[in-house]
């Protein structure tokens, strides 16, 4: 018998016309397989109909994955207690003979296929199993990378929907052309709760040779929706491969003077102000999360790979993001999760009103005071706590960016992570190389939430991208470096630091802060404003940041506050190329030896500097 034969005996009529529409044999045989492995009771295919998406929005609360809330089109979601972020541990990329690679979680591919499918044989008895099509990028672009995601949780395709663009009528178009991303995820056994029960059994394969990830016994989107971290594991390697960038970036437009609209990319590590970045509200949003960028006739243009946010709720308050607040307060489509509920209304953490004594969150039944297994008190949403909604709700977004074939025109690109007393708030790389060995490959940050385990830990994260890299950091770097080189203009490259802070541990910096570097930036793309030259690059003069601090946020900014933010601290600059230098040489060997040469350079500029200024440098004695 052959899978489309095999696939008419598994699916009612319904089901098996939808798949029997797409010309691909691949496709059948893929699935044809897995269904009869996962043995679900029923299959749902999911056309791009608005029918077949509302099918799965009514499947999330029928099963009890999602309850309504108060607000029509609002549904809240809880994952287990255990199973609130990303598991680092239990993600592996699949490489013959399990080679280690440095920085990456790897397991041997024959081994780690047979596992998996082990757990998951037979694990869709009595469920329901969904079979969803989407693509990543915008449609019939350049970008477009089309996928098929398998899942027993109506919870993972619901979000997918608000997340990614709907791709079976690209399947049908292209056929046995596809060159199409497979998942499969099972959230397996459920409690009463409806969470994922088996977590010691929780596994997210991921099979580059066959570009399939396999996540199994989890429910938290980190870790299932397929086309969001799963998926980037392939692109990075695919973008390797290929000579072009898929990176942990938001995207967004900065408006400058007399209607210039300039788009940055931006990579800080999980927690670390991608959202609240790319929603300052006077700018415009692209993307919040995931960047393709390719090098088009000599020019770097970029695109959101997806179409949606799936954003950290903690901390969202009216006036420092006035527009997530009010999206997050209207009745449109979004799934809350691991958030406090009360009366049908969501609540979290540090959201700027108050919040009530009792109720029901991650934790089930919850009241304030309530402590768990391991006696840590529960606040009344976890810290990665989310909210999933579609871009288009936004009345900040830049909807012909979004949607652009051909993407946009990057202007800069930036990167920063949780520093509290190593880099500046903002500086400007000395050209390409300089910015991605000094800024991009050199970042480092503190653990987050994000991840499962412990947090507030300063960690090398390279390009933000760590947790997902799925190719040796080596040739990742050299992919980035060559990337430079095919660009006539490549984007500026920028560093920011939103987590500086005093010897008392209190911010040197306001949340809305970073929209005055934002502005900064966007001036210095088009060598509209001066800078200070330092050791480690271009940082503002105090007369451009007090007039824009006055500009954009109607404040003033003292000398003082500048001093004091702006000082090249060279003892912490000097230990951290020490510590950057070391991972390269020792633990990921074979880098670039450019990498070595920039770092050596930054060095010999911050000993000559001390030698003149001390180890403390005022901006002022740099400048003029
Ligand atoms: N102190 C301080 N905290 C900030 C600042 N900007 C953002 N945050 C906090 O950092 C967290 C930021 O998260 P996001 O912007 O949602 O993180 P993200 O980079 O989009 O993260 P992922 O979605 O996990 O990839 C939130 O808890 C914010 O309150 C800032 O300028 N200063
Ligand atoms: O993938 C997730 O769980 C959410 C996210 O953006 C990240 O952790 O970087
Ligand atoms: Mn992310």
């Amino acid at each position: 018998m052959n899978a489309l034969e095999r696939l008419e005996k598994l699916l009612d009529r319904e089901q098996f016309e939808k798949i029997r529409a797409i010309d691909n044999p691949k496709l059948h045989e893929f699935l044809a397989g897995w269904i009869e492995w996962l043995e679900p009771d029923r299959v749902f295919v999911c056309t791009d109909g608005e029918g077949d998406e509302n099918y799965v929005r009514w499947k999330a609360l029928y099963y009890g994955e999602e309850k309504p809330l108060e607000t029509p089109n609002h549904t809240v979601h809880y994952d287990n207690y255990y199973d609130q972020a990303r598991d680092k541990a239990n993600t592996r990329i699949l490489v013959p003979g399990g080679k280690e690679i440095p920085f990456l979680n790897t397991k041997d591919r024959e081994e780690g296929l047979r596992e998996i499918r082990e757990l998951m044989k037979g694990i869709m008895k009595g469920k329901e199993l969904f079979v969803c099509f989407f693509v990543l990028g915008p449609r019939n672009s350049v970008f477009t990378i089309p996928a098929v995601q398998l899942t027993d949780s109506a919870y993972v395709a619901h979000s997918e929907f608000i997340l990614y663009r709907k791709g079976y009528e690209e399947f049908k178009r292209l056929g046995r052309n596809a060159d199409f991303f497979r998942f499969v995820h099972s959230a397996g056994e459920l409690d009463e709760r409806k969470t994922s029960k088996n977590l010691d059994k929780r596994r997210i394969y991921i099979d580059l040779q066959e570009e399939t990830v396999y996540s199994v016994n989890t429910q938290y989107g980190g870790n299932t929706i397929g086309l969001k971290k799963p998926a980037f594991r392939l692109t990075i390697a695919k973008a390797v491969r290929e000579g072009w960038l898929s990176e942990h970036m938001f995207l967004m437009r900065v408006n400058g003077p007399n209607g210039r609209k300039t788009y940055f990319t931006g990579a800080y590590p999980s927690m670390c102000g991608k959202t609240s970045t790319a929603m300052i509200s006077w700018e415009n949003i692209v993307g919040d999360d995931l960047s393709f960028i390719v090098p088009f006739n000599g020019v770097a243009r970029a695109a959101n790979v997806e179409k949606g946010v799936f954003g950290i709720i903690q901390g969202v308050n009216p006036e420092d993001d006035p527009i997530i607040w009010k999206v997050l307060h209207s009745p449109v489509e979004i799934i809350f999760s691991n958030v406090l509920v009360k009366d049908g209304k969501p609540y979290w953490n540090d959201m700027g009103v108050e919040i009530p004594d009792e109720g029901e969150n991650h934790s089930g039944k919850w009241w304030r005071g309530k402590r768990d297994a391991e006696g840590n008190e529960i606040p009344p949403s976890h810290k990665n706590a989310r909210f999933t909604v579609s871009l288009e709700h936004f009345p900040n977004v830049d909807m012909e960016a979004l949607e652009a074939p051909c993407g946009v025109e990057l202007g800069g690109m930036i990167f920063g992570g949780r520093d509290r007393d190593t880099w500046p708030p903002v500086r400007e790389s000395f050209d390409w190389k300089h910015g991605v060995i000094t800024m991009g490959a050199s970042l480092e940050s503190e653990t987050t939430a994000a991840t499962l385990g412990r947090e507030g830990v300063r960690q090398f994260n390279a390009m933000a991208i760590l947790d997902f890299m799925s190719v040796h950091l080596g040739e990742y770097i050299e992919n980035y470096l060559r990337f430079g080189e095919k660009l006539r203009k490549a984007p500026k490259i920028f560093a920011v630091n939103y987590f500086l802070r005093d010897e008392e541990g209190n911010w040197l910096n306001r949340k809305l802060d970073k929209g005055v570097w934002l502005k900064w930036m966007e001036l210095r793309v088009h060598g509209d404003v001066d800078a200070i030259e330092t050791p480690i690059g271009y940082i503002p003069k105090y007369e451009d940041l007090r007039r824009l601090f006055r500009e954009v946020l109607n404040k003033e900014y003292t000398r003082e506050d500048y001093e004091k933010q702006f000082t090249i601290r060279v003892p912490e600059l000097l230990a951290k190329i020490e510590r950057i230098e070391r991972i390269y040489r020792e633990q990921v060997k074979d880098v670039p030896g450019e990498l070595f040469e920039v770092l050596e350079e930054e060095r010999r500029r911050l000993l000559e500097a001390r030698e003149r200024y001390g180890d403390y440098i005022s901006p002022f004695a740099l400048e003029g």
